[in-house]
């Protein structure tokens, strides 16, 4: 099993090229299944995530074809890919491809709606909490959905098609945002969904859906409204920037200090997060090719976060903040408001000697003068970064086991890293 070593210390300053959003790609692939024209994504990450969908939308009977990379880069980073679903040759997402996944689930949406069943395994994805189905289910039936949930599968069912209704969230979500959009799209007249997710992901599902002939409007607001059509078509469509894979950057930035622009990132996609880490001592100023994050030797504020949907504080950004404070010059206290149990990184980050404590969904940090590379391992995404991050500021060597999380979700992490000037390596094997 691979791992990354770090030896820890030096600033970091360069270029970093920002990649292509894993939480927005893996939305608009799957709306490749909603027509049988071609579906073209630009910008889509090379990434663990998007590999496992590929295969998951094949079994379903979709194409792909690579057609292009963005000049200037090397092979290996994000990429123009075709999708084309002419037909759907099976309805069921096994549970060893949905398993590994999280987002794999979404299909149930668009299946349903353009084939009229869907047999999908109740999902995977990171250990950051139960993440339970209900949203979808409830939401799905207030569109006419029959839905049983059977030996670990959810089987949604519609005689005569999928009927627009107004729906509202008990609680926000972004996976039942997209799949209540995707399925109300090709569903008869208008859907109204309150209390939707506001992500930039759903802004970007929305503006792919619209560019395939869907007809909504609201997307970015908590009320999105869907008039239904008979039928989508094929579009080309952009990838957003990857906002959380910004966020991580400019943590490393304000931890180990430095100089680094972030190219092609996109600062209104992550508006609080950067106001949090320029009130920790960072100067962040955004410019033509991105957003440059600034750190000199003075030491790191401390201060507190919540996390909250969009526009709030991400909590995919909550383990990596929880890395910078604990250098913090004094108390820090970060609440996880949105998964009941994303601290798994709390224990790891004690190895390199950050003094954390937990009180119900609060932490409270209190910052150390150094930290001192460990072995360490992460059971998430997030928690795997943030330990990165956290290893390029501590002193000596860090190993970062369990690589295979940081492949999910970071595009050429140990390279983007070392371009600007860090001591980061794969070990494989
Ligand atoms: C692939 C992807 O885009 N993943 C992101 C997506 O996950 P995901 O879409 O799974 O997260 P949700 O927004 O749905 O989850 C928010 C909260 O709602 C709960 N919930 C959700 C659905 C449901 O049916 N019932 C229910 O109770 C969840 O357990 C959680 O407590 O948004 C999360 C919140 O920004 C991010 O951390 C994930 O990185
Ligand atoms: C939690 C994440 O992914 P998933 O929803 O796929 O588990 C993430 O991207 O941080």
């Amino acid at each position: 099993m691979d791992r990354i070593r770090i030896v820890g210390g030096n600033r970091l300053s360069g270029n970093i090229p920002i990649s292509g959003a894993k939480n927005a790609a893996l939305p608009l692939m799957i709306a490749s299944l909603l027509t049988r024209e071609t579906l073209t994504l630009e910008n889509v990450p090379h990434l663990a995530d998007v590999e496992q969908l590929i295969r998951i939308l094949g079994n379903h009977g979709v194409d792909y074809s690579v057609n292009g990379r963005r000049h200037s880069q090397t092979e290996g980073y994000s990429r123009t890919v075709n999708f084309t679903a002419a037909s759907i040759v099976d309805t069921t997402a096994p549970y060893e491809l949905v398993s590994k996944m999280r987002a794999s689930f979404w299909v149930v949406g668009p299946l349903l709606a353009r084939m009229g069943e869907a047999r999908v395994s109740l999902p995977g994805g990171c250990a950051i909490g139960t993440r339970p189905v209900d949203l979808f289910i409830d939401g799905l039936q207030a569109l006419g959905a029959d839905i049983d949930v059977e030996s670990g599968y959810v089987l949604a069912r519609t005689a005569k098609g999928l009927r627009g209704n107004r729906y509202r969230f008990p609680k926000v979500s972004v996976g039942a945002t997209h799949v209540l959009m995707m399925a109300a799209s090709l569903a008869r007249g208008e859907t109204v969904l309150e209390n939707a997710a506001r992500e930039p992901e759903v802004v970007n599902l929305a503006e792919c859906l619209n560019a395939m002939g869907a007809r909504i409007s609201g997307a970015g607001t908590e009320t999105i409204t869907i008039e239904g059509v008979d039928e989508l078509h094929g579009a080309s469509v952009r990838v957003i920037p990857d906002r959380i894979e910004t966020g991580t950057y400019a943590m490393a930035v304000a931890m180990t200090g430095g100089d680094v622009l972030l190219e092609g990132a996109r600062p209104d996609l992550l508006e609080t997060a950067l106001d949090t880490i320029a009130r920790t001592g960072a100067e962040i100023t955004t410019t033509n090719e991105g957003i440059r994050v600034y750190r000199n030797g003075a030491g790191i504020e401390p201060v507190d976060i919540t996390t909250e949907p969009f526009p709030g504080f991400p909590t995919d950004l909550q383990a990596q903040f929880m890395g910078l404070m604990t250098m913090a010059k004094g108390r820090s206290h970060i609440t996880e408001t949105i998964f009941e149990n994303r601290f798994m990184h709390v224990q790891e980050l004690a190895r390199l000697g950050a003094h954390i404590t937990l009180s119900g969904q609060t932490a409270i940090v209190d910052g150390v003068a150094k930290l001192k590379g460990a072995p360490v391992m992460a059971t998430d995404l997030r928690a795997s970064v943030s330990l990165v991050i956290a290893g390029l500021a501590a002193e000596g060597e860090t190993v970062v086991n369990r690589v295979y999380h940081l492949d999910r979700g970071f595009e050429r992490l140990e390279e983007k890293l070392s371009g600007c000037g860090a001591t980061i390596e794969r070990i494989t094997g």
